[in-house]
């Protein structure tokens, strides 16, 4: 394992994983102009850090912040290699740590003195902020792509897996709050949706036990091995899978039996399975010698004196304790054009008829 600053090798690393995956990248689409995305870490490009250095405020309206060519996947995020090979210009509201609404679960940032902003409370004012200006000039219902993943904090150990929700909120309040993000979408024009369903945590080195290849004690969870790992791993499979079926059979309930969003398309995609894939058949993805069970980075519990490896970036289904790999972000992007195109086995589409 080398101590070694990595930001070169990793920014290397990221157009080396982008060349691979634009030359696999579905050919992109004329009416796929521009994706507009919530979300946490998982597709935070940048976001967060313009928070982290303007007092937890984000940026005026009509301005978006730089992107980071190291993002929480150790280098490019999933939206930018949208971003990268099909032109689409990339609206990313996502911020790292944010759950869906911080009056569900909300959780402290000592960094910025404040809570993560949540989508409900920050990302979507921010968009509609940002619609009254020249940014949105282009935007039309049929041209734009709106997606949102989210789940993985408001589940966390700093949320609902440790009881830690604001009193009176359950999963089932979590799952609303999707629905209500789609609600503020629609009313402002939005009619083309996609939902990243929650990631397979049990597989991360967060949620899987010391015993069998996860992390002791580390930044997302600094008091783990108090706990019996083995109750939270199966836990948190409870918690991912409840929430994926919700969020399954209650696409086509808000959509179609209740007439919440009128005119509008949704597909479903299905995160969870593309993980599983990716883990269970790891040389059809990742670079030899394949690492699904351990990962990249490894901090100590606050976070710093960071090591990295053993090996490349581009051989780990994880960057670190809870994040997908740069690489992994690649295919997560090539199999979201996918079921943008209506192609993916992934994709499960809803519209009216
Ligand atoms: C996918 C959810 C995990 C997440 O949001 O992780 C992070 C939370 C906070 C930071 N940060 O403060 O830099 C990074 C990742």
């Amino acid at each position: 394992m080398q101590r070694i600053t990595m930001r070169s090798i990793l920014v290397i690393s990221s157009f080396v994983a982008v060349l691979n995956a634009l030359s696999l990248f579905p050919k992109p689409h004329a009416d796929f102009k521009y994706l507009i995305t919530f979300g946490d870490s998982y597709t935070d490009n940048g976001r967060l850090g313009y928070y982290g250095s303007h007092q937890a405020h984000g940026p005026p309206p009509g301005v978006m912040p730089p992107e980071a060519n190291v993002t929480a996947s150790g280098g490019l995020q999933w939206p930018q290699y949208v971003e990268a090979s099909t032109g689409a210009t990339l609206y990313d509201y996502a911020i790292a740590g944010a759950t869906c609404d911080n009056n569900n679960v909300e959780r402290w940032a000592a960094f910025m003195n404040a809570n993560y902003p949540s989508i409900i409370t920050d990302e979507i004012p921010s968009f509609k902020a940002d619609r009254k200006t020249k940014l949105y000039r282009g935007v039309t219902s049929a041209n734009t792509v709106y997606a949102l993943w989210i789940g993985t904090n408001d589940l966390s150990y700093t949320g609902i897996l440790s009881d830690s929700q604001v009193k009176g909120t359950n999963i089932t309040t979590y799952i609303d709050c999707l629905w209500n993000v789609f609600d503020a979408i629609h009313a402002a024009g939005g009619r083309r949706f996609v939902i990243l369903n929650n990631n397979a945590l049990q597989l991360t080195g967060l949620y899987r036990p010391l015993s069998d290849g996860g992390a002791g004690d580390n930044q997302f969870w600094q008091n783990k091995t108090l706990y019996n790992q083995t109750e939270y791993a199966q836990k948190m499979l409870e918690y991912t899978t409840s929430s994926n079926t919700m969020i399954d059979y209650g696409v086509p309930f808000h959509l179609l039996v209740k007439n919440r969003w009128p005119g509008s398309k949704i597909a479903v995609y299905d995160i969870h399975s593309l993980i599983m894939d990716i883990y269970n058949q790891p040389s059809r993805y990742l670079e030899p010698p394949h690492n699904v069970v351990g990962y990249y980075k490894h901090c100590d519990v606050n976070g710093t004196n960071c090591l990295y490896g053993p090996g490349r970036l581009n051989s780990y289904l994880w960057y670190d304790e809870l994040h997908p790999s740069n690489i992994t972000a690649s295919y997560i992007a090539r199999e979201f054009l996918n079921v943008v195109s209506g192609r993916s086995k992934y994709g499960t589409y809803w519209e009216h008829w």
